[in-house]
């Protein structure tokens, strides 16, 4: 690779359309670009069992293990692959295989708190937060988390009053200061449609 990796972080509260922003922009420029989940990078909890890893606040900025985020972003800006940790949402567990993640043209990382720590946000290079009302994205949420994630509708709402809301309030809110663009609504047709040409040209050098 002849020069650095371009790097861009998506930020956002949950359900704010983060992964589908993501999705759309790696899948209209390919392989050029690599997605990375913040949420691959929660602590390895496996030593606690299941009832007590279903009590962890999973929005506080302790929940991830910010040292090897930094340290694997860093290899893969110097062109170098990583072994890129995997999560288990349904049983709340890093699983215990990784996957081999090349450097590329251009680096997407994603996640609720992508804006929280500055070993990450001082890598980047194009800060976004995608802004949408908290009752759309815990509509969102429930149906996500019921369908895709095994959980059932009274836990997600006791999660959503416990520690979600208070916790996107007090650490995720206050990042948008730090972007450089706000997406209104996820994926808003033009905003990502500027964000693809962005990433073209990029690629292109
Ligand atoms: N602009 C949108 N309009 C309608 N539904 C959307 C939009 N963006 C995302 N969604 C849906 O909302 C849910 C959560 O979106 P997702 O991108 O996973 O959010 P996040 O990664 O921010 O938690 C998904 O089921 C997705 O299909
Ligand atoms: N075991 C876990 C880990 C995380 N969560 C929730 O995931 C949300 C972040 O993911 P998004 O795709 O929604 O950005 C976060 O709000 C955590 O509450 C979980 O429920 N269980």
């Amino acid at each position: 690779m002849d020069r650095s990796p371009y790097a861009i972080g998506i930020a956002g509260g949950t359900g704010a359309g983060k992964t589908t922003v993501a999705r759309e922009l790696t899948e209209s420029v390919g392989e050029a670009v690599t997605m990375i989940p913040l949420d691959n990078y929660y602590e390895d909890l496996s030593h606690l069992d299941m009832d007590e890893r279903r009590e962890v606040n999973y929005d506080h900025p302790s929940a991830f293990e910010w040292d090897l985020l930094a340290e694997q972003l860093e290899t893969l800006l110097a062109g170098e692959p990583i072994e890129m940790p995997q999560y288990d949402f349904e049983r709340h567990l890093r699983k215990p295989e990784r996957v081999t993640v090349e450097p590329s043209a251009v680096i997407v990382l994603e996640g609720i708190l992508v804006l929280y720590d500055e070993r990450i946000t001082d890598q980047l290079d194009l800060k976004v937060y995608v802004e949408t009302d908290a009752d759309v994205r815990i509509l969102r949420r429930i149906r996500r988390d019921v369908v895709e994630r095994g959980r059932d509708l009274e836990g997600v709402i006791e999660q959503y009053l416990s520690t979600v809301k208070p916790m996107h309030e007090q650490f995720v809110e206050p990042t948008k200061k730090r972007a450089d663009i706000i997406i209104p609504e996820g994926a808003n047709r033009t905003a990502v449609d500027l964000l693809q040409e962005k990433v073209e040209g990029e690629i292109e050098g």
